[in-house]
């Protein structure tokens, strides 16, 4: 029977029994890969997401509340298993579990990475993925509007429209309300020598203003759900289903002739299990962590892990939930003495209401902005002189040490590729190593090329079972160094005679801790994470560790492709959102291509 327009599925009995396309997972690059492909309405496409809708509280959409929804039923609430390097500490790792998912969660930093960077995707193996060849689809992905004329004239933002979108579904500006010691950080930034860049021209080092994913209108977030579901959901050719978790990818066959033939979902652990047939293609969009588990508990892995859950191998793949890495993020914190506002709003509730007042009659002041407005990032000569000592530590020691004991031999193969561009970096001043993000003197640096690797491995043979992630945080003792390093930096940076005028005084670790020891012990005993896990379902040639290849196919296995942050073969010196839109709006034209659909192109 014809497909309804009930966009969304609350009846078993709506479903079709086949689809021509089921992508798993509703979050930033599902919902973006479901609606360029149900653009063609001859396609039908579900969309099975664990999480439901959100219910617009406060905490999703206010710019000024960004990060609110960590922690609550949106978020899978996982952690890292506890890391060795990082003193056995257990660090979590919130991701989005709701429509939209993890771009209802984030920081709504919309910034794209280095040139150097998406070229070395190429170079790891990867044909087309570059930085022209993404370029099409950061714009594609995005509805640029330029600040507000108050913004532009105060701070002299200058945008090169050749690089922005402005036909995309997703809406991006700059904040109309910047912290006022933003112009401290900039001041400083230009004291210090650092060149201010615009970041969506491919040359993402130095300083640069921020744009954010909000609707420029009514300032409220702008996440996969109202970009790419909104848009959509009208199309008698779109189902989603929420609140169901797709337990297994179903296949047919054997031994080179693998085929996927549909998914089995559930609305938990103990329901019953449901299936619905697939005619062309299962699109994992999972994300970073689940990805990996559900082509594991799938029979698609390391034989031996899958033995060890009770698993039967169908396609033995060691690499899957290999090369995980994520971006680490630590924390120097300075207390100001200074008259000029800063953001109480968390402490003081006088402030925080008028602030509330402002926002909700007029869509101004300090609600408005999700903080970040001007970044910073750094290649390691700029807040190094260490970086040949560094690059002498990294090339005279073994790539080994950023992998876990087990890593497997063509993962290992691959990496070594990955230590060679690495090692590139660190004396190149085309790719950033260090971001500094500012908050009136908290200092967040973030580790953006680290060395070490970890893994995701399926806990058991039920999907419901958290997966066990090991972030490799700080294996290598490279990343200290470059971390330690970043902390000096910190110092260095307060004492800009614009940053010094605001008086700060370092409090986290304390100005006692400067012998090398001494700060190594902070950064083992403090880092965290930047919330960007990827890389464990890497997109590369297969004896290099590769899970897919350059059109994001499943090696093994026909009608399964992995379009989610897993895929990225490396970490970008960039917030990862803006990323991932493009790779899955490509990954969108590349399943196209292959059914022989026209692609279009528009921006
Ligand atoms: C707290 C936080 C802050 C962040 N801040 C920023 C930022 O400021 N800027 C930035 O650029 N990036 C940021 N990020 C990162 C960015 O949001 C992610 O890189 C991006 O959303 C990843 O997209 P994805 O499609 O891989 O996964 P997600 O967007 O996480 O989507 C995966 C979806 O799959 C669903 N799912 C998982 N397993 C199953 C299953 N078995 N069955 C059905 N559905 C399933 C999940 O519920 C989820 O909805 C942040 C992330 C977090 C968590």
């Amino acid at each position: 029977r014809p497909l309804s327009n009930a966009d969304v599925i609350t009846r078993r009995e709506d479903l079709l029994a086949a689809y021509d396309y089921v992508v798993v997972g509703g979050g930033a690059s599902g919902l973006t890969v479901a609606n360029r492909l149900s653009e063609q309405p001859s396609i039908t496409v579900l969309v099975i997401e664990a999480g439901d809708f959100d219910k617009n509280e406060d905490y999703v959409t206010i710019p000024g509340l960004a990060g609110g929804a960590i922690g609550t039923k949106y978020d899978w609430n996982t952690s890292y298993a506890p890391g060795d390097a990082i003193g056995g500490r257990v660090v979590p790792i919130p991701q989005g579990k709701v429509v939209g998912g993890s771009t209802k969660l984030n920081r709504m930093v919309f910034d794209r990475g280095s040139k150097s960077d998406y070229d070395g995707w190429e170079t790891l193996g990867n044909e087309g993925w570059n930085w022209e060849g993404l370029l099409p689809y950061f714009k594609k992905n995005e509805h640029f509007t330029a600040a507000t004329s108050e913004i532009e004239a105060e701070y002299a933002i200058k945008d090169d429209l050749q690089f922005r979108g402005d036909k995309g579904y997703m809406q991006t500006t700059y904040s109309p309300f910047f912290w006022p010691t933003t112009k401290n950080l900039i001041q400083a930034t230009k004291e210090l020598g650092i060149p201010v860049n615009d970041q969506a021209s491919g040359n993402a080092v130095g300083g640069y203003f921020c744009t954010h994913n909000m609707d420029p209108v009514n300032y409220t977030r702008s996440s996969a759900r109202e970009a790419y579901y909104a848009s959509a959901a009208k199309r008698s050719n779109f189902h989603v289903l929420t609140g169901n978790q797709v337990t297994r990818i179903l296949t047919s066959g054997a031994n080179g002739t693998v085929k996927v033939t549909g998914v089995e979902f559930a609305t938990s652990k103990d329901a019953a299990r449901q299936t619905v047939k697939i005619n062309n293609e299962a699109i994992l969009a999972a994300g970073s962590l689940h990805t990996p588990q559900l082509l594991q508990v799938s029979g698609i892995g390391d034989a031996k892990l899958l033995e060890s859950i009770n698993v039967t191998t169908i396609v033995d793949l060691p690499a899957v939930g290999h090369n995980l890495h994520d971006h680490l993020n630590l924390v120097v914190v300075n207390v100001l003495n200074t008259t000029i506002l800063t953001n109480t709003l968390s402490s003081n509730t006088t402030f925080a209401a008028e602030a509330r007042q402002q926002y909700d009659t007029q869509r101004t002041g300090p609600l408005t902005s999700p903080t970040g407005d001007f970044l910073l990032f750094l290649p390691l000569s700029t807040y190094s002189n260490a970086s040949s000592a560094i690059s002498t530590q990294a090339s005279s020691s073994n790539a080994s040490l950023s992998l876990p004991p087990d890593t497997p031999a063509d993962v290992a193969k691959g990496y070594a590729t990955q230590y060679a561009t690495l090692n590139a970096k660190l004396l190149s001043n085309a790719s950033a190593f260090l971001e500094i993000i500012w908050a009136d003197g908290v200092l967040v640096l973030g580790l953006q090329h680290p060395y070490s690797r970890g893994s995701v491995k399926a806990a058991s043979a039920s999907i419901f079972d958290a997966p066990t992630a090991d972030s490799g945080f700080l294996r290598n003792p490279l990343d200290v160094a470059l971390l330690r390093e970043g902390v000096r930096f910190a110092r260095t940076f307060v004492q800009a005679p614009s940053i010094a005028s605001l008086n700060p005084f370092e409090v986290v670790p304390g100005l006692n801790a400067t012998a090398d020891a001494d700060i190594d012990a902070f950064v083992r005993g403090s880092v965290s994470t930047l919330y960007h896990p990827a890389g464990s379902c890497k997109m590369g040639a297969k004896e290099e560790g590769g899970v897919v290849d350059a059109e994001l196919r499943v090696y093994g296995v026909d009608g399964l492709r992995v379009v989610d942050a897993s895929t990225m073969p490396i970490l970008p010196a960039s917030h990862t959102m803006t990323t991932v839109y493009a790779v899955a709006e490509k990954a969108a034209d590349i399943i196209k291509a292959s059914e022989g659909y026209r692609v279009k192109m528009e921006g």
